[in-house]
């Protein structure tokens, strides 16, 4: 049986569940294809059940720094009751009534491209051909990759899937990695209770894309609680004998560490290795390349295109929905015959922005100073120590924070804004709308911070800068 939609989607996480609901809005019919659960990885498995875990870790924190505050022990099991709420305990009913609504049809099943503008899909009861009139959008998102370390993989490591989905917490657990689930997820399970947290660490310090004052803040605040980092660490080799049983991870400096759980936190790659794209020319297990329209570069006639992870140019949630959203309108308006629509990804070219749900939360939008340095600007880096500002100290006692900003210094506008310190993450918005804006320094002059609040900071950058 053949089906046809304009606008054929596979992968309903957040990018691909967008795209459906731009180009329905811009008059076109859709299907969106998904194998497990409407709402994708995100929804259940990486950034709503991860901040359900750390939200009480970061509110004990704030309590913890005002005089004559203080909470009991965190109540765990209400925790993870809490957070199989957020993720509505693994059911999706309600992202269904939602597409329904929209109205798209939901194909649940494996889907695959199968030629030009085909796709075919796996379902329970066997196999169903969809063809797309004007359209087919890969939204398949990204998988957690394992490296090749012998006995790893036979170890049957935790990935962001597990952690995030734990019904108990480890007494001693080791990470491998220290990028941002690494750095989130080992806050968590350290402030639910791990006895022994330990991050194994190849590089020199954490959060190594942003600017190197964020992940030392980091790495003090995880000293302070006892959570051990080790840094220029590799591992050599792990043994499980039992499953499920102890680990034993061989360390690059010759040691051994003993853990009850290992958290592999090393990175994703697109999930692009069984979706067909050999019938359409291009490599498997590669992203997907894609222009500022979201159209795959490499294939003609326009018909394909790829939003969200599984493109690899960001793999930020907003930044596929925004994707998603600038491909849905652009899929609807050529399919009306407008050639240049003028939807186009602009964001990822000025850095998005992203924040790290840790205490202290980490910041940060545009270019670092590393980035603008390679991206040959005149530029100048104006710092201000965070804790210096009223509002700060009045957030809470020993309030440590930094924050950077990076001019450029020949059109006098924001190239990127980094916040590192308790509750910063509200003021990123303001830092975004500056960057993407690039509202020049005279006029956000004039945008004047409430006292006392932390975006006092903002006075200060400028002050600092020399206004
Ligand atoms: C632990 C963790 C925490 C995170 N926290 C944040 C955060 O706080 N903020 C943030 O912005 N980002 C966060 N991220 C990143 C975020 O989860 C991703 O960027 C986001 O999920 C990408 O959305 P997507 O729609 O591209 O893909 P996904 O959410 O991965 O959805 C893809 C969907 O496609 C389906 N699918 C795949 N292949 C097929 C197929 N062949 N046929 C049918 N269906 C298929 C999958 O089942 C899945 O439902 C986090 C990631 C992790 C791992
Ligand atoms: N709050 C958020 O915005 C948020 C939270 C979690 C995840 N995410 C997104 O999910 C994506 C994946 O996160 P992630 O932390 O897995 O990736 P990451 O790229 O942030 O960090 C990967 C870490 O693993 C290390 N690594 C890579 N290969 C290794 C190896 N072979 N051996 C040892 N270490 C190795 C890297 O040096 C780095 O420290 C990120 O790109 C991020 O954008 C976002």
């Amino acid at each position: 049986m053949a089906d046809e939609f304009d606008v054929i989607v596979i992968g309903g996480g957040p990018a691909g569940e967008n795209v459906v609901d731009r180009a329905v809005r811009g008059g076109l019919t859709a299907a969106l294809v998904e194998e497990r659960l409407a709402g994708g990885e995100c929804s259940y498995w990486a950034c709503v059940p991860s901040k359900a875990l750390l939200r009480p870790i970061d509110l004990a924190a704030e309590v913890s720094r005002v005089p004559g505050m203080s909470l009991g022990p965190i109540d765990v099991a209400a925790v993870l009751a809490r957070r199989d709420e957020a993720v509505s305990n693994y059911d999706d009913a309600g992202q269904v009534r939602w597409i329904e609504s929209v109205p798209a049809e939901l194909v649940r099943g494996h889907g695959r491209l199968d030629g030009q503008k085909r796709v075919r899909v796996t379902t329970d009861d066997g196999e169903r051909v969809l063809t797309a009139r004007h359209a087919v959008v890969l939204a398949t998102g990204s998988v957690p990759q394992v490296p090749g370390v012998p006995g790893l993989k036979e170890a049957a490591p935790w990935t962001s899937h597990e952690v995030t989905a734990a019904k108990e917490i480890p007494e001693r657990l080791a990470v491998l990695g220290g990028g941002v689930v690494a750095c989130e997820m080992a806050q968590a399970m350290h402030g639910l209770g791990a006895r022994e947290t330990t991050l194994l660490v190849r590089g020199g310090g954490l959060l190594s894309r942003m600017e190197p004052f964020a992940g030392e803040l980091l790495a003090e605040a995880f000293a302070e609680a006892g959570i051990d980092v080790r840094l220029r660490t590799g591992i050599e080799r792990v043994e499980r004998p039992e499953p499920g049983g102890k680990v034993t991870v061989h360390l690059s400096d010759g040691t051994l560490l003993e853990a009850d759980e290992l958290l592999v936190a090393t990175g994703r790659r697109a999930a692009t290795r069984d979706i067909g794209l050999d019938t359409v020319g291009l490599p498997a297990g590669e992203p997907v390349e894609v222009d500022d329209s979201m159209r795959a570069t490499a294939v003609g006639d326009g018909w394909l295109y790829a939003v969200g992870d599984v493109n690899g140019r960001v793999l930020l949630t907003h930044m596929g929905k925004y994707q998603a959203r600038v491909c849905g309108d652009v899929i609807a308006a050529r399919a009306r015959g407008d050639e240049l629509p003028a939807m186009r990804d602009l964001a990822d070219a000025y850095g998005s922005p992203q924040v790290v749900f840790t205490d202290p939360q980490i910041c940060a939008v545009g270019r670092t100073e590393r980035m603008a340095r390679e991206d040959g600007f005149r530029y100048r880096v104006v710092d201000y120590d965070m804790g210096a500002v009223t509002g700060a100290y009045l957030l809470g006692d020993g309030y440590r924070g930094k924050a950077r900003a990076v001019v450029d210094e020949d059109r006098k506008v924001l190239l990127g804004v980094t916040f590192a310190g308790p509750g910063a993450a509200e003021l990123l918005h303001a830092a975004t709308i500056a960057v993407t804006a690039e509202v020049p320094l005279d006029r956000l002059w004039h945008a004047v911070p409430s006292f006392p609040t932390v975006s006092e900071i903002w006075l200060r950058l400028l002050e600092t800068y020399g206004l």
